[in-house]
C-alpha cells in the first residue's frame, strides 16, 4: 500500500470512535482530510465539530457539518489528528501543517486524543522531523537565538503565516530525549506561542496504518 492509502485506511478506521449526537474535535493535515472525507455518511448525525484550522473547517462545512467556535463548547469526547512523529510513549511532533497552536488548544479540551498515522511516523526518539515553533513575528530573531542555545538550528518557514497571524521556525538538529522537559523549555521563551512537541498531553490512543494492516494501542 502507498503512504496515501495507509493514511486513508487510518482515517476510515477512526470513524468507529465518532458517536452520533456528539461534537468532535478535528485536527489538520492530509491524514485528517481522509478522516473528514470518511465522515460523509454520518455527517448529519453529528452535533458539530471544532476544527484546528481554517482548512479543516472548510472541508467539514462542505459536508454540511456545523463548525463551532471552541468558546461555545465546554467538552469534546474525542479529538482526532495526525502527527509528524510519534514515539512508543505517544509523545508527538506536530505542526507540519502550521496548525500546532490551535491543535494544542482543541486537543486540550478533548477527553480522548486519538492520533491517526501511517507507519512512517513512528520513531523511538523525536527530532528527525524539524520541530515547528510558532512565534510572534517581532520575536523571531530573539527566539531563534534562544533555540540555538538549546542546541537547535532554526529555519524560518518562508511565506507561511499561521491562522493566528504568526510565523513558524522549524528547528533542525534536535534529539529530543526528554520531550516533556523540552516542550516546557521552549514554551518558556518569551515570544514563543507554542511548540510542536505534544508530550505534556500526548495521544491517548493511536491508530497506525501499516503494510500488515491497522494496529491500535
Ligand atoms: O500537525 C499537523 C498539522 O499541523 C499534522 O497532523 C501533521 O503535520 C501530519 O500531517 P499529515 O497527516 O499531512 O502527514
Amino acid at each position: 500500500m502507498t503512504q496515501d492509502e495507509l493514511k486513508q485506511a487510518v482515517g476510515q478506521a477512526a470513524i468507529k470512535y465518532v458517536k452520533p449526537g456528539t461534537i468532535i474535535g478535528v485536527g489538520t493535515g492530509s491524514t485528517v482530510n481522509y478522516f473528514i472525507d470518511a465522515l460523509k455518511p454520518i455527517a448529519s448525525q453529528l452535533d458539530g465539530a471544532v476544527a484546528s484550522s481554517v482548512q479543516s473547517a472548510e472541508r467539514l462545512r462542505k459536508l454540511g457539518i456545523e463548525v463551532l467556535d471552541l468558546n461555545s463548547v465546554d467538552r469534546l469526547d474525542i479529538y482526532i489528528d495526525g502527527a509528524d512523529e510519534i514515539t512508543p510513549h505517544n509523545a508527538m511532533i506536530k505542526g507540519g501543517g502550521a496548525a500546532l497552536t490551535r491543535e494544542k488548544i482543541v486537543s486540550a479540551v478533548a477527553k480522548t486524543f486519538i492520533c491517526i498515522v501511517d507507519q512512517s511516523k513512528q520513531v523511538d526518539v523525536l527530532g528527525q522531523f524539524p520541530l515547528p515553533v510558532e512565534v510572534i513575528p517581532m520575536a523571531r530573531s530573539y527566539v531563534a537565538r534562544e533555540l540555538v542555545k538549546l542546541g537547535g538550528m532554526p529555519e524560518y518557514r518562508q511565506g507561511v503565516v499561521t491562522d493566528n497571524g504568526n510565523i513558524i521556525l522549524d528547528v533542525h538538529n534536535f534529539e529530543i530525549l526528554d520531550p516533556v522537559a523540552m516542550e516546557k523549555a521552549i514554551n518558556n521563551i518569551p515570544g514563543v506561542v507554542t511548540n510542536g512537541i505534544f508530550a505534556l498531553r500526548g495521544a491517548d490512543q493511536v491508530i497506525i496504518g501499516t503494510s500488515q494492516g491497522i494496529t491500535e494501542r
